[in-house]
């Protein structure tokens, strides 16, 4: 039992139910009943219909928050986010995840869909609002590095990502040396053969109006589609990432940059050259097998030289990775370099043998195929949370590119730094999707118990 409360300690769980649209008012309300037991979590219990004979399933007790489809966004924001902002101005990360089926109201929590009403705003830019009033403090005391809020937005659609803020432009999902795992761009060949290696877009915004400019732009580049319960879904994961960012910070990222991509053909002339020595210096004998070419001496000299060369970009690198360090260290604000990260995380796609009416909307089969991907994600995040939140050994980050793209934060956030947001539909007509939502939310405490 202590493990259960661990787990429901380090994640923050709230359940949210928006109201029910005019259109679902017809085919009525699921029957729903929270439970406060063992204090101070909620349990959540639900049956299709007050008037329905079978009785009711209930969650284990695994939800901080209840919120009523009457509570704004705001309120859902001072409960989640808002006692995490004192952590982020002390320079710890915090992530914010957005789970419910489709239409269940993730998107209207996570990113907003009234950017005017302070009471409606997603809990992204009410996040943002806090935060650029604390830096604007911040600001006027330290006279010397002024601190603004880097913005970067990319969603995964399959396997693949698409920066938000760069034309939806591909990015590719690699894991480093370092065994970090980087978002980034094509890497272009520019004019003399020299070489740009595009991190994914950062757009620093130094005041709120302007952040919910870029905001607002990227979010229209979102892809929607239709899914089994309406036709604006969003049928990718949104990955919103809030950084606390100075001007001398950007810079030396800058300078980063430009190193790799100086390093990119340095390299490939290293592996080049090794490559054509020994594919001169072996040869194949006629028994198939690799024996050395009597004629011809692998120059061993132009390998070294070669490496020698990559080594000193490579170090040229490493230098100024350690600058970036050096000026999070020296800026005398513990917050620079501190992340907010938001999901706004696919609808988890229900499909049920004995297909309700919601069901058995026809869906195209590239479509079946998204939403199985799409399924396969949540569930490869559900096990990693598991796995982080016990504090387990081997945490499975490769089971997907959701989770592969989310190792950074969750290895750089302390426990107690994250919540979940379980978007519920009240609808009975989405009774099913509903019930496999509380399930999912449910089964991450219960495993453990
Ligand atoms: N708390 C709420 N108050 C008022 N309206 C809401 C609320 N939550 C959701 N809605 C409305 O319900 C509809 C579906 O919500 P939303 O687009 O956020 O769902 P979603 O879970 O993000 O769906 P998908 O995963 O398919 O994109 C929208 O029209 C939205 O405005």
């Amino acid at each position: 039992m202590e493990l259960l409360v661990e787990v429901i300690q380090s994640l923050a769980y709230a359940t949210a139910w928006r109201p029910l649209s005019q259109s679902e008012a017809k085919a009525g309300e699921i029957d729903r009943k929270t439970q406060s037991d063992p204090q101070p979590l909620f349990s959540v219990s639900v049956k299709r219909q007050a008037s329905s004979a079978e009785s009711p399933w209930k969650s284990s007790a695994a939800f901080h928050t209840i919120f009523d489809p009457e509570d704004s966004n705001y309120k859902v924001y001072t409960t989640v986010v808002w006692p995490l902002i004192d952590n982020i101005l002390k320079g710890e990360n915090c992530s914010f995840f957005g789970y419910g089926h489709s239409g269940s109201g993730k998107t209207h929590t996570i990113l907003g869909y009234d950017f005017q009403d302070t009471q409606q705003l997603g809990l992204c830019l009410a996040a943002a609002k806090q935060l650029f009033d604390a830096l604007q403090s911040l600001n006027k005391e330290n006279k010397g590095q002024q601190l603004g809020i880097g913005l970067s937005v990319f969603e995964l659609r399959n396997k693949s990502a698409f920066d938000l803020l760069n034309n939806r432009a591909q990015c590719h999902i690699r894991e480093g040396s370092d065994g970090k795992v980087h978002v980034r761009g094509e890497t272009e060949v520019l004019e003399g053969g020299k070489v740009r290696v595009r991190p994914i877009v950062q757009r620093p915004c130094w005041e709120f109006e302007s952040f919910k400019r870029v905001l607002v732009q990227a979010l229209g580049q979102r892809a929607t589609g239709s899914s089994s319960v309406h036709d604006q879904s969003s049928r990718t994961h949104a990955v919103l990432e809030l950084e606390i960012v100075s001007q001398v910070l950007l810079d030396s990222r800058h300078a980063l940059y430009d190193r790799q991509s100086e390093l990119v053909p340095v390299g490939k002339l290293a592996t080049d050259i090794r490559v054509e020595e020994e594919s001169k210096g072996f040869m194949q004998t006629p028994d198939g097998k690799w024996a050395p070419n009597p004629d011809y001496k692998i120059n061993q000299e132009r390998i070294d030289a070669a490496e020698a060369e990559k080594d000193r970009f490579e170090a040229r690198v490493k230098a100024a990775e350690e600058d970036i360090e050096t000026v999070l260290k020296l800026s005398g604000s513990p917050c620079l370099g501190a992340k907010m990260v938001f999901v706004d995380l696919a609808g988890a796609e229900y499909y049920d043998r004995n297909a309700t009416q919601m069901q058995t909307i026809k869906q195209a089969a590239q479509e079946r195929q998204e939403g199985r991907q799409i399924n396969s994600d949540l569930l490869a995040l559900k096990e990693v949370m598991r796995a982080w939140a016990q504090n387990q050994k081997r945490i499975p980050f490769r089971s997907s590119t959701l989770t592969m793209v989310l190792r950074e934060h969750f290895m750089s956030t302390r426990k107690g730094n994250s919540g979940i947001i379980v978007t519920l539909s009240p609808a009975t007509e989405q009774y099913e999707a509903t019930l496999n939502s509380l399930k999912y939310a449910s089964l991450v405490g219960a495993a453990v118990a």
